[in-house]
């Protein structure tokens, strides 16, 4: 079960972000090219991307939509097979999805049949073969709980809201304790408030983690990748989508969500990040 640390033991001096490249990679992208076939001839999505995502690490995929950042997260779950280069994720040549791998998509994907519990439950027992039952629940109900939804866990998904649907993918996710957690666009559908209280979950069940968990999360928001992210990969716009910029966000953590945004180093990146996602306009235009 999870180690629970204080937070308070957790903080870390801006400094402390360069320990992270000392790490292991826990994802490797190396000259990956995904082009899909179809009646019209081959559509080239991404090309030629590498990238090495440390273990720990929070990373932000950003750009315009349609530039590929699905495809490339679905080559690091297994979803989507490289046309040219390969993932290796945890050591191994990605092959296809496997439980070391946990995704959360935007439209939550829960069985809509099965309760909140039934929903996590299954997950839980298609992956840990060998815990018995006891085990088993004792999984589930510490993740609902770590979500907030024990008061809701025999509720069928349509009988929740977007937020709570939300923290149920996240709790199915967390609760089959995947080293490396994607997230595309979970929070894109929520309203501000439920967002910023799902952006502290995830940073506390990182914490909870001992920061141990690597996550990729695609987003579109540049103010949700600062507070998140440990970098952030800006992707140029498609056709054959390539990395425009890596850009690190040198911020201690814990992370303050209305204090950050006075911090000279959040107004920098968020200009320089602006910037490469608006560079065709001015201020004038
Ligand atoms: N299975 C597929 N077959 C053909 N083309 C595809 C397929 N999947 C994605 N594409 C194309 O690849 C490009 C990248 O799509 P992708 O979904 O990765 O973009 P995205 O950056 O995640 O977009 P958004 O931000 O709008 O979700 C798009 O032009 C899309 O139409």
């Amino acid at each position: 079960m999870t180690n629970i640390v204080n937070p308070s033991q957790l903080a870390d001096s801006a400094n402390d972000f360069h320990k992270i490249n000392n790490r292991e990679t826990a994802i490797d992208i190396k000259d990956v090219t995904v082009a899909f076939k179809g009646s019209k001839g081959t559509f080239t999505a991404v090309k030629d991307i590498s990238l090495e995502v440390k273990k720990g690490e929070i990373v932000a995929l950003i750009g315009h939509s349609g530039c590929g950042k699905s495809t490339l997260m679905n080559t690091i779950s297994g979803m989507v097979t490289p046309s040219s280069g390969e993932v290796i994720a945890n050591g191994n040549i990605v092959k296809g999805p496997g439980p070391d791998r946990g995704i959360v998509f935007q439209n939550y994907s829960l069985l809509p049949w099965m309760s909140v519990y039934k929903n996590i439950y299954e997950a839980v027992d298609s992956v840990f073969k060998d815990k018995n039952s006891k085990e088993k629940h004792e999984i589930v109900d510490h993740y609902i709980q770590m979500v907030n939804l024990t008061p809701h866990k025999d509720k069928l998904p349509g009988q929740l809201s977007g937020g709570m649907k939300q923290r149920v993918a996240i709790a199915r996710a967390f609760a089959i304790n995947p080293s490396i957690l994607l997230l595309d666009e979970p929070f894109g559908a929520l309203d501000a408030l439920t967002k910023g209280s799902m952006h502290i979950e995830l940073l506390k069940l990182w914490n909870l983690d001992n920061r141990n968990k690597t996550i990729v999360m695609v987003t579109h928001d540049i103010e949700e990748a600062i507070f998140l992210a440990d970098k952030v990969v800006v992707m140029n716009n498609g056709p054959a989508a390539t990395i425009k910029k890596i850009v690190d966000i040198n911020l201690p953590r814990p992370r303050n969500k209305k204090d950050i945004t006075h911090d000279p180093e959040y107004i920098r990146v968020h200009d320089e990040l602006l910037s490469l996602l608006f560079d065709k306009f001015s201020i004038e235009d």
